[in-house]
């Protein structure tokens, strides 16, 4: 029960939400052979990367995306990390969420991005989900019968203290549905996941949408899987593909006691004396 597989599916985002989510079962098919135990989908993978699509595409849960991810859990045996969706709730807010659901097509959990995506970069990339998204307010891991597991979303991974608060509460790897740029992409993407990876010695797994020149908003794509010792296990490109990885927690284990980070920390000194 030390091993797993998961796979990230790099799918292309299209207009119609239920196209989306058909293309998804077409992926599930093509990776059956391969007895995953974890689907990883990319943030917002069933509508366009645009601020004012989000209230326009967004459901609440139990609405049908939800009902249509959980029953490809279930029908595929497989824990669904069911990337990211437009979430509203009932008082009209909308969030940028993802369900989790189990083997049994149990939603198991649901985290809502916490930090949102508010950037304006000189001559390169600007967004502002706060124009219609609210964001969440905590962490959110989850338990299988590999051990507990954690999630954030896209923008969430460049907060150290969000991935080493799962760890310190047990995660063992963490799910990363995910959407930078052709700005961001290049400079931040991988160092990003190596990081967080090297830091809280954790495998880090991160879904994108595949790359369409024509959005309004472009995937910089490659779809990461990076392992405790900070390196680059698999990377997908910018196109359409899956990426199918094992994780492996005996060897997260031994570089755990190798190379003893999370212990040797020193909690009691961390303040400035003044
Ligand atoms: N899309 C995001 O939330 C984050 C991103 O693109 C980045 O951090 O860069």
């Amino acid at each position: 029960m030390n091993k797993f597989r998961a796979a990230a599916i790099q799918m292309p985002t299209v207009e119609d939400k239920m196209e989306n989510i058909k293309a998804v079962r077409h992926y599930l098919e093509q990776i059956k052979a391969h007895k995953v135990d974890f689907v990883v989908l990319p943030e917002m993978f069933c509508c366009p990367y645009q601020t004012e699509k989000f209230p326009e595409y967004a459901e609440e849960e139990g609405g049908s995306v939800w009902k249509a991810l959980s029953a490809y859990a279930k029908e595929y045996n497989i824990y669904l990390v069911a990337g990211s969706v437009p979430e509203k709730d009932d008082e009209g807010r909308v969030y940028n969420t993802c369900y989790i659901f189990d083997r049994q097509g149990v939603q198991i959990g649901k985290h809502r991005k916490t930090h949102l995506f508010d950037i304006d970069i000189k001559g390169g990339q600007s967004f502002k989900e706060s124009d219609t998204l609210t964001a969440g307010n905590s962490g959110t891991v989850f338990e299988t019968e590999f051990g507990r597991m954690g999630v954030m979303i896209c923008f969430d991974i460049r907060f150290p203290e969000f991935a080493r608060m799962m760890v310190n509460d047990g995660a063992r790897m963490i799910f990363v549905p995910a959407a930078f740029n052709m700005t961001t992409g290049p400079a931040h993407w991988e160092l990003s996941f190596r990081t967080r990876a090297l830091d809280n010695q954790i495998y880090m797994l991160g879904c994108a949408p595949a790359r369409n020149p024509a959005a309004s908003y472009i995937s910089w794509g490659h779809s990461i899987f990076t392992d405790p010792w900070g390196r680059v296990r698999g990377m997908l490109d910018e196109s359409e593909g899956i990426l199918i990885c094992e994780a492996d927690l005996d060897y997260e284990n031994e570089i755990r006691e190798q190379l003893p980070l999370l212990k040797a920390r020193r909690n009691d000194v961390y303040r400035i004396e003044k």
